[in-house]
């Protein structure tokens, strides 16, 4: 990957291997491209390799940082496109200025355009145009980018001629672009050219069992940026109590905490207990602090030996945690013994249906994975 331009935290670019090489070398391409088997996620990626091949622009909806640029990226890895994906944040790049960067400028155009510039759009000529944040683009703005759309033609800012680019447009946004439309802050006509392929990507609390999948990724890229640096292993414990959370910041938030994982616990493993005090209240860990040593999915009528062993090794017990632990343990039991139904499995806990219907949500247990 490469940076190019003034606003380099805007703008990125990739150069594809083409779609199919990949494909014959490594399986199915999607699957590498975006981890996450949920249902929606499964439906999701069916419709991006459906929509890759094609020119019509496409428009990603969904919560911030629950993937939406890796969906664009996909979409151009699988379009056969040759040229280059590239990347750019409206809202990051100032109004008055995001014309001359994705037009292009002649020299002297301005005060301080010195020599003429290549825009984004046409540096993105074969390959795909990624507008991210689109929601925040200024009216105006939008008007011109729907005269490009429909015409296939730019002129750079301070130039006569126009120039034919071949482009694919990729918009992304977490705003709701319709009550914009309604507002009358985003152009009803930009929003319907746009949206000729809405992909809705979920937020990460919407599969929570995707959540190892997407976690042992994250880990796998962290290991890459710092090698020699150990990585540390979540138990299955530190899953569930993963899993259990809301994720406001989706799967940007979740990179943070294996960021503070590999600063805490390289090399170690991490259990619910370091999930919840050190990776997410941010306590740092005491060199002296005795980990949790307690039997891990204990049954239900428990070992009082090895409760006296820990307690006599003076091991250090968060009981809300380790009775949360039993409680998922017996609920992925009843719908393990009932095949995965949900009615049976409540009935030999003793539960109302829908008490456990909310708890499996809470805990993000899956009666099918059962
Ligand atoms: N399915 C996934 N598996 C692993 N990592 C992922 C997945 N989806 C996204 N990520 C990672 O999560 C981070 C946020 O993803 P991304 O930038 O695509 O989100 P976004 O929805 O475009 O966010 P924003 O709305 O803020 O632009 C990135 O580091 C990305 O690599």
């Amino acid at each position: 990957m490469t940076t190019h331009w003034m606003f380099q935290e805007a703008v990125t670019t990739v150069v594809p291997l083409p779609g199919s090489v990949e494909q014959a070398l490594c399986g199915r391409l999607i699957d590498r491209l975006i981890p996450g088997n949920a249902p929606r996620m499964q439906r999701l990626k069916q419709l991006v390799e459906f929509v890759a091949p094609c020119d019509a622009p496409a428009l990603v909806i969904g919560p911030s940082g629950s993937g939406k640029e890796l969906v664009a990226e996909a979409l151009h890895r699988l379009s056969g496109r040759r040229g280059e994906f590239v990347a750019v944040n409206c809202a990051a790049i100032p109004a008055e200025l995001l014309e001359g960067e994705l037009f292009g400028h002649e020299k002297g155009a301005f005060t301080g355009a010195e020599r003429s510039r290549t825009g984004l759009i046409e540096l993105a000529a074969g390959g795909t145009l990624f507008l991210d944040e689109i929601g925040d683009m200024p009216l105006a703005m939008q008007a011109k980018l729907l005269r490009v759309l429909e015409s296939r033609q730019i002129r750079r800012v301070g130039g006569n001629g126009t120039v034919s680019v071949d482009f694919r447009v990729v918009a992304a946004t977490h705003r709701g672009l319709e009550a914009m439309v309604t507002a009358g802050t985003f152009r009803a006509d930009l929003f319907y050219r746009l949206s000729a392929f809405p992909l809705d990507v979920p937020a990460l609390s919407e599969r929570p069992g995707d959540l190892p999948v997407i976690l042992e990724r994250l880990v796998e890229d962290q290991r890459k940026q710092t090698p020699g640096f150990p990585a540390p292993e979540f138990d299955t414990s530190a899953l569930r109590a993963l899993a259990a959370r809301d994720w406001p910041g989706n799967i940007r938030e979740l990179r943070s905490i294996v960021q503070r994982a590999f600063a805490f616990f390289g090399g170690q493993t991490v259990t619910a207990r370091e999930v919840e005090r050190n990776l997410i209240q941010m306590q740092p860990p005491l060199a002296e602090e005795n980990r949790c040593e307690w039997p891990e999915a204990p049954s239900p009528a428990g070992d009082a030996s090895s409760f006296d062993a820990a307690l006599s090794k003076g091991v250090d017990l968060d009981l809300r945690i380790y009775l949360r632990d039993i409680e998922v343990s017996l609920i992925e039991a009843a719908l393990g013994q009932t095949a995965g139904c949900v009615t049976r499995a409540a009935e030999a806990l003793r539960l109302r249906r829908t008490t456990l219907i909310e708890k499996m949500k809470k805990y993000g247990i899956a009666a099918a994975a059962i």
